[in-house]
């Protein structure tokens, strides 16, 4: 480590001016260095932050040269108290009087030729990025990967309620948790909005850092990444990214369908998940739909995507929306009676964010007007996301969302034509009318082109039956289910 710091130190002399690295090179002090993770020690929190904020990229990179490895530094307050300053006296602290005011002439932002925080090195979601904007030193020191990592702790297992609409997808996420790398990889979860696919993986991420605190581990949303990608772009750091990216234990990568059209970030995504899967890493991937029907996605990826095991997550039945309202409830020390949970569940059935929302109202109402909590109270906490809830849907509307969806003509709902191209969607939009209006069957056979009620049977029977059995059918028609539920 002193050998590195004494390499480091000398770069940074020939790069800077001598004001600059009297300034803030000088006062450093290397103090430790284990597994990959080098902390810098910096004699206050002025300076402190100002390394952070200038440096830190440049020395990152060095540390990478040096060792031939991802570097992640940190940088912390002196455990030992104030070291001696060494720095000239004058010579630009302005915290002490000096005349280093940031982008003077002590070399802020504008004066270090070769970059401050934007040009050298790597971009900004980089490790050594992620330590820079550490809080406070005992947090620096006491769980940097978990910081680092961007896991929620709060989204584990323990409370994740599990019934029937989740529980392959948590079944396969224990067992990766428990054996990252080796069961299925990568691990793909599919499913509509709001129904608990980033409290999964995130579960999954507490649950690997439970076992293995040291283990290198990064969520992202894809819309970060592909920001990630355009920031690599434009200052080169390729190579910076790459490394960074490579060097995972295990990456949790939320709503892929971003991914859609964006060739250069699916290139990026592509050697990345190369490189991890051929090093026995863990990845795990959820998206709003299965893979071959992301749009805009390129088939080398998709059919990556299905190598490791694909698992939908459902909407969550009755008695599983009762129970996750329950235990929210208890989160905030609130008993729900049985028919107050399930009223709301019967009524709000799209999704648990939806739930949760519910929640927040009845709890805020009762609170406001001091009343306990009871169907009255609810009917009144929840007016208007009821009377939304209790829009009639119409027939026609179902036949111009699912034509609309299924890139077919309004008319041929009602056409006697009958390719499976259109047959199909025609049956669904029957199957919808059953399901989501009062009408009769012959009603709905009369607004289908006069057909008669036994073929409308039939296709409410067989959609229901395909929808049993397939979670793609399933997840088309959860799609369609909360377009026209608004
Ligand atoms: N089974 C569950 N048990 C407890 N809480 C849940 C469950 N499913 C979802 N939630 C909660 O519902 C909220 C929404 O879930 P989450 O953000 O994971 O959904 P999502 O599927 O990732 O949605 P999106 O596609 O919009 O990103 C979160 O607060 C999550 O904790």
């Amino acid at each position: 480590m002193e050998n590195f710091w004494q390499t480091c130190s000398a770069k940074l002399e020939q790069e800077l001016t001598p004001q600059q690295y009297s300034a803030w090179i000088k006062p450093l002090a290397p103090l430790d260095y284990e597994d990959g993770l080098l902390r810098i020690a910096a004699p206050n929190r002025f300076k402190l932050d100002w390394v952070k904020t200038q440096f830190a990229n440049r020395i990152t990179t060095l540390a990478c040269e040096y060792w031939e490895a991802p570097i992640e530094v940190q940088f912390v307050l002196d455990p030992r108290g104030n070291m001696p300053r060494r720095a000239p006296p004058g010579a630009g602290d302005p915290a002490l009087g000096g005349n280093g005011h940031p982008g003077g002439n002590m070399g802020g932002p504008s004066g270090y030729n070769g970059g401050g925080a934007s040009g050298l090195g790597l971009p900004s979601h980089m490790a050594v990025q992620d330590y820079m904007q550490a809080p406070a030193p005992a947090r620096e020191t006491a769980r940097p990967r978990q910081e680092l990592s961007r896991i929620n702790s709060v989204l584990t297992f323990d409370n994740l309620v599990t019934g029937k609409a989740n529980q392959l997808a948590r079944a396969a996420a224990t067992q990766v948790a428990n054996n990252p790398g080796v069961s299925y990889n990568p691990l793909f979860l599919y499913g509509g909005v709001g129904l608990g696919k980033t409290h999964v993986i995130h579960a999954i991420g507490n649950q690997v850092l439970i076992d293995n605190p040291n283990a290198k581990i990064r969520y992202i949303h894809a819309e970060q990444y592909v920001r990630d990608v355009v920031t690599a772009y434009q200052r080169k750091g390729f190579d910076d990214f790459k490394r960074y990216y490579h060097s995972l234990d295990l990456l949790l990568i939320d709503d892929i369908q971003f991914f859609g059209g964006k060739s250069r970030t699916q290139e990026e995504f592509f050697y990345a998940f190369e490189a991890l899967i051929a090093a026995k890493k863990q990845i795990i991937i959820t998206s709003d739909t299965y893979p071959k029907e992301i749009s805009g996605m390129d088939d080398r990826l998709i059919s990556r995507f299905d190598s490791g095991l694909t698992v939908a997550i459902e909407p969550p039945e009755l008695e599983m929306r009762v129970a996750i309202l329950m235990k929210k409830a208890a989160l905030e020390d609130v008993v729900l009676s049985d028919d107050v949970a399930f009223f709301v569940a019967k009524h709000l059935r799209s999704n648990v964010r939806e739930l949760e929302g519910a929640l927040r109202k009845i709890l805020a109402y009762s609170r406001f007007h001091g009343k306990d909590i009871t169907i009255d109270v609810v009917k009144d906490a929840l007016k208007d996301l009821l009377s939304v809830q209790n829009r009639q849907i119409s027939v026609e509307n179902i036949q111009k969302t699912v034509a609309d969806f299924f890139n077919i003509k309004i008319a041929d709902m009602y056409s006697k034509k009958r390719p499976a191209n259109i047959a199909r969607p025609r049956q669904i939009a029957m199957y919808l009318a059953k399901e989501l209006t009062q009408k009769s069957l012959p009603e709905i056979g009369d607004l289908f082109g006069g057909r008669d009620h036994t073929t409308v049977l039939h296709a409410v029977r067989k959609i229901a039956a395909d929808r049993a059995k397939s979670p793609e059918c399933n997840h088309e028609l959860h799609v369609l289910e909360q377009t026209l539920k608004g």
